[in-house]
Protein backbone atom coordinates (compact mmCIF):
# COMPACT_ATOMS: atom_id res chain seq x y z
CA UNK A 1 0.00 0.00 0.00
CA UNK A 2 1.16 3.56 -0.96
CA UNK A 3 2.86 5.52 1.80
CA UNK A 4 0.89 9.07 3.30
CA UNK A 5 2.84 11.07 2.87
CA UNK A 6 2.25 14.60 3.95
CA UNK A 7 4.27 17.82 4.34
CA UNK A 8 3.15 19.29 8.40
CA UNK A 9 4.76 22.21 10.33
CA UNK A 10 8.04 21.78 8.67
CA UNK A 11 8.51 19.15 5.74
CA UNK A 12 7.94 15.72 5.51
CA UNK A 13 9.01 13.63 8.81
CA UNK A 14 8.71 9.90 9.01
CA UNK A 15 10.44 6.84 10.57
CA UNK A 16 13.49 5.02 8.87
CA UNK A 17 12.55 2.38 6.83
CA UNK A 18 9.37 2.01 7.76
CA UNK A 19 7.90 4.97 5.91
CA UNK A 20 11.08 6.65 5.06
CA UNK A 21 12.41 4.98 2.89
CA UNK A 22 14.68 5.07 -0.53
CA UNK A 23 11.39 4.59 -2.92
CA UNK A 24 9.45 7.20 -1.13
CA UNK A 25 12.28 9.57 -1.23
CA UNK A 26 12.72 9.11 -4.56
CA UNK A 27 9.02 9.27 -5.13
CA UNK A 28 8.90 12.94 -3.26
CA UNK A 29 11.65 14.13 -5.14
CA UNK A 30 9.99 13.62 -8.62
CA UNK A 31 7.37 15.49 -6.95
CA UNK A 32 9.25 18.04 -6.80
CA UNK A 33 10.92 17.78 -9.66
CA UNK A 34 7.43 18.15 -11.79
CA UNK A 35 6.87 21.04 -9.30
CA UNK A 36 10.43 23.03 -10.59
CA UNK A 37 9.71 22.06 -14.04
CA UNK A 38 5.64 23.49 -13.59
CA UNK A 39 7.09 26.90 -12.12
CA UNK A 40 10.16 26.89 -14.22
CA UNK A 41 12.44 26.73 -12.01
CA UNK A 42 14.52 24.03 -13.03
CA UNK A 43 16.98 25.45 -15.49
CA UNK A 44 18.18 27.01 -12.12
CA UNK A 45 18.98 23.96 -10.41
CA UNK A 46 18.48 22.91 -7.01
CA UNK A 47 20.49 22.62 -3.70
CA UNK A 48 20.87 19.05 -1.72
CA UNK A 49 22.03 19.04 1.78
CA UNK A 50 21.57 16.68 4.21
CA UNK A 51 22.21 16.70 7.56
CA UNK A 52 24.33 14.61 10.31
CA UNK A 53 21.55 11.88 10.87
CA UNK A 54 22.13 8.29 9.70
CA UNK A 55 21.53 7.23 6.09
CA UNK A 56 21.04 10.75 5.17
CA UNK A 57 24.05 11.29 2.79
CA UNK A 58 22.99 8.74 1.11
CA UNK A 59 19.44 9.58 0.97
CA UNK A 60 20.60 12.92 -0.46
CA UNK A 61 22.65 10.97 -2.94
CA UNK A 62 18.86 9.41 -3.95
CA UNK A 63 17.32 13.15 -4.34
CA UNK A 64 20.42 14.21 -6.51
CA UNK A 65 19.92 11.21 -8.68
CA UNK A 66 16.44 11.74 -9.29
CA UNK A 67 16.82 15.16 -10.27
CA UNK A 68 19.54 14.89 -12.52
CA UNK A 69 17.63 12.05 -13.89
CA UNK A 70 14.94 14.77 -15.12
CA UNK A 71 17.52 17.42 -16.49
CA UNK A 72 17.95 19.31 -12.92
CA UNK A 73 21.12 20.50 -12.24
CA UNK A 74 22.14 19.26 -9.05
CA UNK A 75 24.44 21.22 -6.76
CA UNK A 76 24.97 18.77 -3.69
CA UNK A 77 26.94 19.32 -0.25
CA UNK A 78 29.71 17.76 -0.15
CA UNK A 79 29.26 17.26 3.49
CA UNK A 80 26.35 17.51 6.55
CA UNK A 81 25.27 20.98 5.98
CA UNK A 82 22.82 23.19 8.30
CA UNK A 83 19.55 23.62 6.84
CA UNK A 84 19.91 27.76 6.99
CA UNK A 85 23.20 27.00 5.22
CA UNK A 86 21.57 25.17 2.50
CA UNK A 87 18.81 27.71 2.49
CA UNK A 88 21.30 30.32 1.91
CA UNK A 89 23.40 28.37 -1.29
CA UNK A 90 20.27 28.86 -2.84
CA UNK A 91 20.31 32.86 -2.29
CA UNK A 92 24.02 32.59 -3.54
CA UNK A 93 23.21 30.76 -6.62
CA UNK A 94 20.13 32.17 -7.32
CA UNK A 95 19.42 28.17 -7.85
CA UNK A 96 15.71 27.26 -8.35
CA UNK A 97 14.75 25.79 -4.69
CA UNK A 98 16.58 23.29 -2.49
CA UNK A 99 16.02 19.89 -0.53
CA UNK A 100 17.35 19.55 2.82
CA UNK A 101 17.31 15.62 4.30
CA UNK A 102 16.68 16.08 8.27
CA UNK A 103 14.29 15.11 11.02
CA UNK A 104 15.59 18.45 13.07
CA UNK A 105 15.50 17.69 16.60
CA UNK A 106 13.44 14.45 16.38
CA UNK A 107 14.77 10.93 17.80
CA UNK A 108 17.13 9.19 16.07
CA UNK A 109 14.68 6.91 13.81
CA UNK A 110 13.23 9.51 12.25
CA UNK A 111 14.28 11.03 8.84
CA UNK A 112 12.79 14.33 6.62
CA UNK A 113 12.46 15.86 3.55
CA UNK A 114 12.73 19.95 3.52
CA UNK A 115 11.57 21.75 0.43
CA UNK A 116 12.93 24.74 0.76
CA UNK A 117 11.74 27.15 -2.37
CA UNK A 118 13.52 29.40 -4.37
CA UNK A 119 12.79 32.62 -1.66
CA UNK A 120 15.51 30.50 0.69
CA UNK A 121 12.91 30.11 3.16
CA UNK A 122 10.35 27.13 4.44
CA UNK A 123 7.99 26.35 1.70
CA UNK A 124 4.36 28.18 2.24
CA UNK A 125 1.39 26.08 2.11
CA UNK A 126 0.55 26.61 -1.15
CA UNK A 127 3.56 25.31 -2.63
CA UNK A 128 3.34 21.99 -0.35
CA UNK A 129 -0.13 21.69 -1.29
CA UNK A 130 1.41 21.20 -4.82
CA UNK A 131 3.90 18.86 -3.99
CA UNK A 132 1.35 16.64 -2.05
CA UNK A 133 -0.87 16.86 -5.12
CA UNK A 134 1.54 15.71 -7.76
CA UNK A 135 2.59 12.97 -4.94
CA UNK A 136 -0.57 11.12 -4.61
CA UNK A 137 -0.75 11.56 -8.71
CA UNK A 138 2.48 9.65 -9.01
CA UNK A 139 1.29 7.27 -6.24
CA UNK A 140 -2.09 6.60 -7.95
CA UNK A 141 0.04 5.99 -11.51
CA UNK A 142 1.45 3.03 -9.37
CA UNK A 143 5.07 5.43 -9.00
CA UNK A 144 5.06 4.26 -5.21
CA UNK A 145 5.95 0.60 -6.60
CA UNK A 146 9.73 0.89 -7.34
CA UNK A 147 10.20 1.32 -10.92
CA UNK A 148 13.53 1.60 -12.96
CA UNK A 149 16.99 2.54 -10.39
CA UNK A 150 17.62 5.95 -10.08
CA UNK A 151 20.71 6.74 -11.37
CA UNK A 152 23.61 7.90 -8.18
CA UNK A 153 24.37 11.55 -7.00
CA UNK A 154 27.66 11.46 -9.38
CA UNK A 155 26.22 13.79 -12.00
CA UNK A 156 25.73 16.15 -9.07
CA UNK A 157 27.77 19.47 -8.87
CA UNK A 158 29.53 18.98 -5.21
CA UNK A 159 29.34 22.50 -3.37
CA UNK A 160 31.10 23.49 -0.35
CA UNK A 161 28.17 26.15 1.31
CA UNK A 162 30.47 27.02 3.92
CA UNK A 163 32.97 30.03 2.67
CA UNK A 164 30.52 32.32 1.03
CA UNK A 165 27.82 31.41 4.07
CA UNK A 166 31.15 32.86 6.45
CA UNK A 167 31.56 35.86 4.69
CA UNK A 168 27.73 37.06 4.24
CA UNK A 169 27.25 35.72 8.26
CA UNK A 170 30.60 38.27 9.19
CA UNK A 171 28.38 41.32 7.48
CA UNK A 172 25.26 40.72 9.76
CA UNK A 173 27.42 40.32 13.70
CA UNK A 174 29.95 42.47 14.63
CA UNK A 175 32.29 40.05 15.47
CA UNK A 176 34.93 42.43 15.76
CA UNK A 177 33.53 43.79 18.88
CA UNK A 178 32.83 39.98 20.65
CA UNK A 179 37.28 40.01 20.26
CA UNK A 180 37.77 42.85 21.44
CA UNK A 181 35.32 42.04 24.20
CA UNK A 182 37.48 39.02 24.87
CA UNK A 183 34.18 36.72 25.43
CA UNK A 184 35.05 33.46 26.01
CA UNK A 185 32.26 31.04 24.65
CA UNK A 186 31.58 27.13 24.65
CA UNK A 187 29.63 25.94 21.61
CA UNK A 188 27.31 22.75 21.52
CA UNK A 189 25.86 21.24 17.86
CA UNK A 190 24.42 18.34 19.69
CA UNK A 191 26.48 15.98 17.08
CA UNK A 192 24.57 17.84 14.32
CA UNK A 193 24.72 19.07 11.33
CA UNK A 194 26.36 22.32 12.74
CA UNK A 195 29.68 21.12 13.40
CA UNK A 196 32.03 23.42 12.51
CA UNK A 197 29.89 26.54 11.99
CA UNK A 198 30.02 28.32 15.65
CA UNK A 199 33.59 27.15 16.33
CA UNK A 200 34.98 27.82 13.59
CA UNK A 201 33.49 31.25 12.37
CA UNK A 202 34.50 32.35 15.93
CA UNK A 203 37.98 30.80 16.42
CA UNK A 204 38.26 32.06 13.12
CA UNK A 205 37.91 35.46 14.57
CA UNK A 206 40.78 34.93 16.99
CA UNK A 207 37.52 34.54 19.75
CA UNK A 208 38.27 32.31 22.61
CA UNK A 209 35.85 29.04 21.66
CA UNK A 210 36.23 25.33 22.57
CA UNK A 211 33.43 22.69 21.09
CA UNK A 212 31.94 20.14 22.64
CA UNK A 213 29.75 17.40 20.74
CA UNK A 214 31.51 18.10 17.89
CA UNK A 215 31.48 14.46 16.08
CA UNK A 216 29.21 12.81 14.01
CA UNK A 217 26.71 10.48 16.23
CA UNK A 218 23.21 9.43 14.51
CA UNK A 219 22.64 8.66 17.99
CA UNK A 220 22.97 11.76 19.38
CA UNK A 221 24.67 10.44 21.99
CA UNK A 222 21.42 8.97 23.50
CA UNK A 223 19.68 12.17 23.79
CA UNK A 224 17.89 14.25 21.23
CA UNK A 225 19.77 17.36 19.69
CA UNK A 226 17.45 19.92 20.91
CA UNK A 227 18.78 22.37 22.85
CA UNK A 228 16.47 23.56 25.59
CA UNK A 229 17.15 23.73 28.98
CA UNK A 230 16.80 19.75 30.07
CA UNK A 231 19.18 18.99 27.63
CA UNK A 232 22.13 21.27 27.69
CA UNK A 233 23.70 20.46 31.45
CA UNK A 234 26.69 19.39 29.80
CA UNK A 235 27.08 22.65 28.29
CA UNK A 236 25.56 24.16 31.40
CA UNK A 237 28.26 22.67 33.93
CA UNK A 238 30.68 23.56 31.24
CA UNK A 239 30.17 27.66 31.12
CA UNK A 240 30.61 27.54 34.96
CA UNK A 241 33.29 25.48 35.46
CA UNK A 242 35.29 27.32 32.37
CA UNK A 243 34.01 30.93 33.96
CA UNK A 244 32.53 31.43 29.74
CA UNK A 245 30.59 34.02 29.21
CA UNK A 246 28.32 32.15 27.04
CA UNK A 247 26.81 28.64 26.33
CA UNK A 248 25.61 28.24 22.64
CA UNK A 249 24.01 25.52 21.47
CA UNK A 250 22.24 24.42 18.20
CA UNK A 251 19.66 21.60 17.07
CA UNK A 252 20.27 18.60 14.92
CA UNK A 253 19.76 20.73 11.82
CA UNK A 254 21.20 23.83 13.25
CA UNK A 255 18.08 25.90 12.21
CA UNK A 256 17.57 26.02 16.47
CA UNK A 257 19.14 27.74 19.44
CA UNK A 258 19.73 27.42 22.94
CA UNK A 259 21.55 29.64 24.86
CA UNK A 260 22.84 29.46 28.32
CA UNK A 261 23.95 32.68 30.06
CA UNK A 262 27.19 32.75 32.56
CA UNK A 263 25.67 31.89 35.28
CA UNK A 264 23.95 28.83 34.10
CA UNK A 265 20.85 30.35 32.95
CA UNK A 266 18.95 29.02 30.32
CA UNK A 267 17.59 32.16 28.57
CA UNK A 268 14.29 30.64 26.58
CA UNK A 269 13.49 32.10 22.95
CA UNK A 270 10.78 33.73 24.78
CA UNK A 271 13.33 35.89 26.39
CA UNK A 272 15.98 36.43 23.93
CA UNK A 273 13.66 37.52 21.50
CA UNK A 274 12.51 40.46 23.33
CA UNK A 275 16.10 41.19 24.02
CA UNK A 276 17.72 40.73 20.62
CA UNK A 277 14.64 43.28 19.38
CA UNK A 278 16.21 45.76 22.46
CA UNK A 279 19.60 45.39 20.76
CA UNK A 280 18.53 45.59 17.52
CA UNK A 281 16.66 48.74 18.36
CA UNK A 282 18.21 50.34 21.45
CA UNK A 283 21.92 49.51 21.27
CA UNK A 284 22.01 49.27 17.26
CA UNK A 285 19.32 52.05 16.73
CA UNK A 286 17.84 50.12 13.83
CA UNK A 287 14.09 50.41 12.90
CA UNK A 288 11.20 47.86 11.83
CA UNK A 289 8.51 45.49 13.04
CA UNK A 290 8.91 42.04 14.31
CA UNK A 291 7.08 39.39 13.30
CA UNK A 292 6.17 36.62 15.97
CA UNK A 293 4.07 33.88 16.02
CA UNK A 294 0.64 33.47 18.10
CA UNK A 295 2.29 31.11 20.56
CA UNK A 296 5.57 33.78 21.22
CA UNK A 297 6.13 36.06 24.35
CA UNK A 298 4.07 39.79 23.94
CA UNK A 299 6.75 41.45 25.58
CA UNK A 300 7.66 41.85 21.67
CA UNK A 301 4.69 43.57 21.08
CA UNK A 302 5.39 46.10 24.08
CA UNK A 303 9.41 47.00 22.89
CA UNK A 304 7.63 47.40 19.71
CA UNK A 305 5.05 50.17 20.97
CA UNK A 306 7.57 51.62 23.18
CA UNK A 307 9.37 52.16 19.62
CA UNK A 308 6.89 53.09 17.50
CA UNK A 309 6.78 49.85 15.56
CA UNK A 310 4.57 47.59 14.34
CA UNK A 311 4.26 44.03 15.19
CA UNK A 312 2.77 40.71 12.93
CA UNK A 313 1.61 37.91 14.52
CA UNK A 314 1.17 34.52 12.59
CA UNK A 315 0.00 31.20 12.85
CA UNK A 316 3.22 28.82 14.07
CA UNK A 317 5.73 27.89 11.93
CA UNK A 318 8.83 29.74 10.67
CA UNK A 319 7.46 29.74 7.33
CA UNK A 320 4.88 32.25 8.13
CA UNK A 321 7.71 34.34 9.92
CA UNK A 322 9.73 33.72 6.98
CA UNK A 323 7.26 35.45 5.13
CA UNK A 324 7.07 38.51 6.56
CA UNK A 325 10.50 39.11 6.87
CA UNK A 326 10.40 39.17 3.14
CA UNK A 327 7.09 41.20 2.82
CA UNK A 328 6.71 43.54 5.64
CA UNK A 329 10.50 43.84 6.06
CA UNK A 330 10.80 43.33 9.16
CA UNK A 331 13.46 44.02 11.32
CA UNK A 332 13.34 40.62 13.73
CA UNK A 333 11.08 37.29 13.06
CA UNK A 334 11.18 34.88 15.41
CA UNK A 335 9.04 31.96 17.36
CA UNK A 336 8.83 30.64 20.53
CA UNK A 337 10.19 26.92 19.88
CA UNK A 338 13.74 28.90 19.03
CA UNK A 339 13.58 30.37 15.34
CA UNK A 340 15.05 33.40 14.36
CA UNK A 341 16.22 35.75 11.47
CA UNK A 342 16.13 39.45 11.05
CA UNK A 343 16.26 41.91 8.12
CA UNK A 344 19.35 41.04 5.59
CA UNK A 345 19.82 37.51 6.07
CA UNK A 346 17.96 34.83 4.22
CA UNK A 347 13.82 34.42 5.39
CA UNK A 348 14.85 31.31 7.28
CA UNK A 349 15.13 30.27 11.29
CA UNK A 350 19.58 30.18 11.62
CA UNK A 351 20.71 29.10 14.88
CA UNK A 352 24.13 29.71 14.25
CA UNK A 353 23.27 33.24 13.54
CA UNK A 354 21.38 33.94 16.79
CA UNK A 355 23.85 32.18 18.86
CA UNK A 356 26.25 35.10 17.30
CA UNK A 357 24.00 37.85 17.84
CA UNK A 358 23.72 36.44 21.52
CA UNK A 359 27.33 37.19 21.83
CA UNK A 360 27.22 39.93 20.28
CA UNK A 361 24.91 41.69 22.64
CA UNK A 362 26.86 40.76 25.67
CA UNK A 363 29.77 42.23 23.70
CA UNK A 364 28.44 45.45 22.98
CA UNK A 365 27.02 46.31 26.08
CA UNK A 366 29.66 44.36 28.30
CA UNK A 367 26.92 42.62 30.99
CA UNK A 368 25.36 39.35 30.64
CA UNK A 369 22.14 38.15 29.33
CA UNK A 370 20.34 37.84 32.32
CA UNK A 371 21.62 41.49 33.15
CA UNK A 372 20.39 42.40 30.09
CA UNK A 373 17.30 40.82 30.91
CA UNK A 374 16.78 42.90 33.97
CA UNK A 375 17.21 45.76 32.25
CA UNK A 376 14.19 45.07 29.79
CA UNK A 377 12.05 44.35 32.88
CA UNK A 378 12.66 47.44 34.43
CA UNK A 379 11.96 49.15 31.37
CA UNK A 380 9.09 46.91 29.82
CA UNK A 381 7.95 44.81 32.79
CA UNK A 382 8.09 40.85 33.01
CA UNK A 383 6.31 38.17 31.88
CA UNK A 384 6.40 34.60 32.60
CA UNK A 385 5.66 32.35 29.89
CA UNK A 386 5.21 28.28 29.79
CA UNK A 387 4.64 26.03 26.95
CA UNK A 388 3.38 22.40 28.41
CA UNK A 389 2.89 19.24 25.93
CA UNK A 390 -0.28 16.88 26.96
CA UNK A 391 -0.15 13.46 24.78
CA UNK A 392 -3.75 12.44 24.03
CA UNK A 393 -5.33 9.50 22.22
CA UNK A 394 -6.80 10.07 18.67
CA UNK A 395 -10.81 10.08 20.31
CA UNK A 396 -9.30 12.35 22.83
CA UNK A 397 -7.66 14.45 19.68
CA UNK A 398 -11.00 14.90 18.04
CA UNK A 399 -12.85 15.54 21.24
CA UNK A 400 -10.28 18.52 22.09
CA UNK A 401 -10.64 19.80 18.63
CA UNK A 402 -14.45 19.70 19.14
CA UNK A 403 -14.20 21.37 22.16
CA UNK A 404 -11.82 24.24 20.50
CA UNK A 405 -13.96 25.75 17.79
CA UNK A 406 -16.37 27.22 20.12
CA UNK A 407 -13.87 27.67 23.24
CA UNK A 408 -14.99 31.19 24.14
CA UNK A 409 -15.45 31.52 28.03
CA UNK A 410 -16.41 34.46 29.83
CA UNK A 411 -13.45 33.82 31.77
CA UNK A 412 -10.59 32.44 33.05
CA UNK A 413 -8.74 32.06 36.08
CA UNK A 414 -10.83 34.76 37.13
CA UNK A 415 -9.86 37.02 34.47
CA UNK A 416 -12.19 38.20 31.75
CA UNK A 417 -11.38 36.93 28.42
CA UNK A 418 -11.33 40.25 26.22
CA UNK A 419 -10.30 38.43 23.01
CA UNK A 420 -10.33 35.65 21.06
CA UNK A 421 -7.51 34.86 18.41
CA UNK A 422 -7.88 31.97 15.75
CA UNK A 423 -5.08 32.44 13.47
CA UNK A 424 -3.88 28.92 15.12
CA UNK A 425 -5.41 26.65 17.55
CA UNK A 426 -7.42 29.25 20.20
CA UNK A 427 -5.75 32.06 21.83
CA UNK A 428 -7.29 34.00 24.61
CA UNK A 429 -6.20 37.54 25.74
CA UNK A 430 -7.39 38.16 29.16
CA UNK A 431 -8.16 41.91 30.22
CA UNK A 432 -4.61 42.10 32.37
CA UNK A 433 -2.67 41.24 29.00
CA UNK A 434 -2.01 37.69 30.28
CA UNK A 435 -2.96 34.64 27.72
CA UNK A 436 -3.42 31.24 26.69
CA UNK A 437 -3.22 29.43 23.49
CA UNK A 438 -4.40 25.68 22.74
CA UNK A 439 -3.61 24.28 19.97
CA UNK A 440 -2.54 20.55 18.48
CA UNK A 441 1.17 20.32 17.32
CA UNK A 442 1.80 19.55 13.24
CA UNK A 443 5.07 17.95 13.86
CA UNK A 444 3.80 15.63 16.98
CA UNK A 445 1.05 14.05 18.65
CA UNK A 446 0.52 16.13 21.48
CA UNK A 447 -1.39 19.89 21.92
CA UNK A 448 0.58 22.39 23.25
CA UNK A 449 -1.08 24.58 26.08
CA UNK A 450 0.81 27.90 26.10
CA UNK A 451 0.43 30.57 29.12
CA UNK A 452 2.11 34.00 29.70
CA UNK A 453 1.22 35.94 32.57
CA UNK A 454 2.31 38.69 34.80
CA UNK A 455 3.43 36.76 37.60
CA UNK A 456 4.27 32.66 38.50
CA UNK A 457 1.28 32.33 40.28
CA UNK A 458 -1.26 33.78 37.67
CA UNK A 459 0.61 31.55 35.44
CA UNK A 460 0.00 28.61 37.27
CA UNK A 461 -3.66 29.39 37.87
CA UNK A 462 -4.39 29.71 34.14
CA UNK A 463 -2.69 26.24 33.06
CA UNK A 464 -4.61 24.68 35.59
CA UNK A 465 -7.81 26.59 34.57
CA UNK A 466 -7.24 25.68 30.79
CA UNK A 467 -6.37 22.03 31.20
CA UNK A 468 -9.50 21.44 33.20
CA UNK A 469 -11.62 23.67 31.02
CA UNK A 470 -10.73 21.54 28.06
CA UNK A 471 -10.36 18.04 29.92
CA UNK A 472 -6.35 17.64 29.27
O1 LIG B 1 4.12 23.20 17.41
P1 LIG B 1 4.45 22.43 16.16
O2 LIG B 1 3.38 22.50 15.12
O3 LIG B 1 4.87 21.04 16.53
O4 LIG B 1 5.70 23.14 15.50
C1 LIG B 1 6.87 23.38 16.23
C2 LIG B 1 7.97 23.83 15.29
O5 LIG B 1 8.18 22.83 14.33
C3 LIG B 1 9.18 23.03 13.36
O6 LIG B 1 10.43 23.06 13.97
C4 LIG B 1 8.95 24.33 12.62
O7 LIG B 1 10.06 24.62 11.80
C5 LIG B 1 8.75 25.46 13.57
O8 LIG B 1 8.43 26.61 12.85
C6 LIG B 1 7.67 25.13 14.58
O9 LIG B 1 7.58 26.14 15.54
Amino acid sequence: MATKISFGTDGWRGILARDFTFDNVALVTRAVADYLHVHHLAGRGVVVGYDNRFLSEQLAATVAGVFTGRGIPVYLTERATPTPVTAFAIKERRAGGAVMLTASHNPPEYNGFKFIPEYAGPALPHITREIEDNIHRLQAAGEHEGGPAEPSGDAAQKIDPRPAYFQHITKLVDLDAIRKARLRIIVDPMYGAGIGYLEDILGGEGIEVEAIHNRRDPLFGGSLPEPTGKSLGELRSLVLEHNAHLGLALDGDADRFGIIDRDGTYIAPNLFLPLLYYHLLQTRGERGPVARTVATTHLLDRLARAFDQEVYETPVGFKYIGQHLLEKNCLLGGEESGGLSIRGHIPEKDGILAGLLAAEMVAARGKSLTDLASEVWSRFGRLYSERLDVHTSAEEKERIQGLLKNFYPPEIGGLKVERRIAVDGTKLVLENGAWVLVRASGTEPLFRIYVEANTEDELRRLQQAARSMLGL
